[in-house]
């Protein structure tokens, strides 16, 4: 194993080295990192659910009466009651058939790209897809055709002279970096002339996007073939999800080993996403998300960044590896904690800010002010 020793020596001198953060409370808008009060600007926990108390309560009722574990995999004597309300709800809540849930949303992406599609089929990626994504396509043993993000007119250039026996179209809803959001009413019309299928990962959206904060397609009101999302941001919990057509979820029950071979999660956490979603269908949280949103993205553009992104997940970009790092632990000196994301896992080095329905007007406002004085040192 001697070689360990040298490969992390490499993965130090490119600057890609990376440690964990450790915050010493809950995930809220204001944190307590190395013993100091910070204002949270990283989490996924976009509508503050984790803390709501039906959310809490629902997760230690599921604790009591079924324990800490589920004590198998969903096939093999892991399955309750729980999970089946959970998949109906999801189903419902996405206005599908059906809906399987997997213990993390890599598994879901995993899980079902590898199931559906195979050698001699097509699958078609967006450049900026999440890993899970990518490692499902690779998975799949199908040819791959990684396209230009957001392009739609390669997406139909490619389809127009395939001859796979199936074809997927797999994108990211809201793309977890940059926090915009794909072109899918131009994806399904292409998709409908090629007879493709469509892949929506929604795990930025759901809960937070659309008239009824179902996700993109939601948004859009178009339709989606196979909707996946994570139960671990807006949500509140942990897991992924597939909704779908009834025949679709029932071959993901028969075929989708990241299903198949893994044990169930944890009852608290299926109690907590579903109380998460009714939670989100009876008091909206996600309007405070988005008045947070426009008040922070117009202090920004105020103070000189131009903003693409129209969602939740707003990056500050940074370029290299170096400044992304100092910037980030800048601003965590003036007390905002924000993740720096470097190359490779993003083109251009960036602070990945996020919002959350829970910050209030003083949080957004003293965020600001330390970005203001990042941003003039390092000319962002
Ligand atoms: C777009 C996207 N898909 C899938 C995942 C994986 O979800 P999970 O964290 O639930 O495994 C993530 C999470 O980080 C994500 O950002």
């Amino acid at each position: 194993m001697d070689w360990l020793a040298g490969e992390l020596a490499d993965i130090r001198d490119k600057g890609l080295y990376r440690r964990l953060n450790t915050i010493e409370s809950a995930q809220t808008p204001r944190i307590i990192k190395d013993g100091r009060e910070l204002i949270h600007l990283s989490s996924n926990n976009y509508l503050g659910l984790t803390g709501h108390p039906e959310v809490k309560r629902a997760a230690a009722e599921a604790l009591h009466k079924y324990g800490t574990g589920s004590g198998g995999s969903r096939l093999t004597g892991g399955n309750t009651d729980l999970y089946n309300s959970l998949e109906d709800r999801i189903a419902r809540f996405k206005g599908t058939e059906a809906a399987i849930v997997f213990s993390t949303g890599y598994m879901a992406n995993i899980g079902t790209i590898a199931a559906i599609m195979n050698k001699g089929d097509l699958i078609l990626s967006d450049e900026l897809n999440h890993a899970s994504i990518i490692d499902g396509c690779r998975l799949s043993r199908a040819e791959i055709k990684i396209y230009p993000h957001m392009d739609v007119s390669c997406i139909e250039n490619t389809l127009q002279s395939s001859r796979h026996r199936r074809k997927l179209i797999v994108t990211d809803g809201v793309f977890s970096m940059d926090g915009d959001i794909a072109p899918l009413p131009e994806i399904f019309e292409i998709a409908e002339k090629y007879d493709a299928m469509v892949m929506v990962d929604d795990a930025h959206a759901t809960g937070v996007m659309g008239r009824q904060c179902r996700g993109t397609a939601d948004y859009y009101n178009v339709k989606v073939d196979i909707n996946m999302g994570t139960l671990s941001k807006a949500l509140a919990s942990i897991g992924g999800y597939v909704a779908g057509s009834n025949e679709l979820i029932e071959y993901l029950r028969n075929r989708a080993r990241a299903f198949i071979y893994s044990t169930a999660l944890p009852p608290s956490a299926v109690a907590a996403a579903k109380a998460a979603i009714d939670v989100i269908e009876d008091e909206n949280p996600a309007r405070k998300l988005w008045q947070n949103v426009a008040r922070y993205r117009r202090g920004l553009t105020d103070m000189g960044f131009s903003i693409t992104s129209k969602t939740q997940i707003i990056p500050l970009i940074t370029g290299d590896s170096k400044r992304t790092l100092d910037a980030a632990s800048d601003l965590e000196r003036l007390g905002v904690y924000a993740s720096g994301i470097r190359p490779p896992t993003v083109h251009e080095g960036r602070i990945r800010t996020s919002l959350m329905a829970t910050h209030s007007e003083k949080d957004i406002n003293e965020a600001l002010d330390a970005i203001y004085i990042v941003k003039e040192k390092f000319r962002l």
